[in-house]
C-alpha cells in the first residue's frame, strides 16, 4: 500500500524542508494543487529533480483543456496528473491519450461522485486509477464516513487511492479497505514532528 504525502497550503520551503524529513517513509509524492497555482509548473520540476526516484503527482484537478493540461504536467516531471471525474467524457479520453503519450497516468478526482455508474463510465473510457476523495471544506463538518468506499467497493480492474483528512486515529479503519493508496495531507504537512508522523504511518500500512 503506498503512502502518498499531499502537499498543500505550503510555501516551496516547507514544502522541501517536508520532504526531506519524511522522504524515507513516503511513496508518491502529491503536489498540491494550491502549491501549482502558487509556484506553478516549476516547483513540479524542482521536486521531480530533487526525487526523481519517486512517483510525483501533480494534483492539477484538471476539468478542461485536458490536452494541454496533462501535457503541461508531464513535461514538467509529473508521473501523475489528476483530473475532475465531472470532466467531459472528451477531457477524460483527451488526458488518457496524451497520458499514453508520454507513458505516464492520470488519476481521476472523484470528488462530488455520488453513483458507481459514473465510475464505470470513466472505466469504459479506459480509467484504471482513481482517488475517492472527501474534500477538505467538507471535513470541517465531520471526518470522511466509511460509506465513501462503496463507491469502488468490488469494481475490477481498478487502482483505488483515498484522500481526506486522514490521520493515524483513522488510519486503521481506512487501511482495512484494501486500497492501494493512502494519500496523506495536514496530518503529516501539518504536524509538530512530520517525520514521525509519516513513519508511524508507513510503519501502520506496511505491518
Ligand atoms: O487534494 C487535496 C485537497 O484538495 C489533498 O491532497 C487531500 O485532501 C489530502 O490532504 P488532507 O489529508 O489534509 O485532507
Amino acid at each position: 500500500m503506498n503512502l502518498q504525502i499531499a502537499l498543500d497550503r505550503l510555501t516551496r520551503e516547507e514544502c522541501f524542508k517536508i520532504l526531506k524529513e519524511t522522504e524515507k517513509f513516503v511513496d508518491w509524492i502529491e503536489v498540491g494543487t494550491g502549491v501549482i497555482k502558487e509556484y506553478g509548473m516549476s516547483i513540479v520540476h524542482e521536486i521531480k529533480q530533487s526525487y526523481p526516484h519517486k512517483t510525483i503527482v501533480a494534483d492539477m484537478k484538471t476539468c478542461d483543456a485536458g490536452k494541454h493540461e496533462a501535457a503541461q504536467a508531464f513535461e514538467a516531471g509529473a508521473d501523475i496528473t489528476t483530473v475532475m471525474a465531472f470532466s467531459a467524457d472528451k477531457t477524460i479520453a483527451d488526458t488518457l491519450k496524451t497520458a499514453e503519450q508520454y507513458g505516464k497516468r492520470i488519476m481521476i478526482d472523484l470528488l462530488g461522485v455520488s453513483e458507481r455508474s459514473r465510475i464505470i463510465e470513466l472505466q469504459n473510457l479506459g480509467v484504471e486509477l482513481v482517488s475517492l476523495h472527501y474534500g477538505k471544506d467538507m471535513q470541517s463538518e465531520g471526518e470522511l464516513g466509511m460509506d465513501l468506499f462503496s463507491l469502488t467497493q468490488g469494481l475490477s480492474n481498478l487502482e483505488v487511492a483515498v484522500a481526506g483528512g486522514i490521520n493515524l486515529e483513522t488510519l486503521p479503519s481506512v487501511i482495512e479497505k484494501g486500497l492501494s493508496t493512502i494519500i496523506v495531507g495536514s496530518a503529516i504537512t501539518k504536524a509538530v514532528n512530520p517525520c514521525d508522523s509519516a513513519a508511524a504511518m508507513k510503519g501502520l500500512l506496511t505491518k
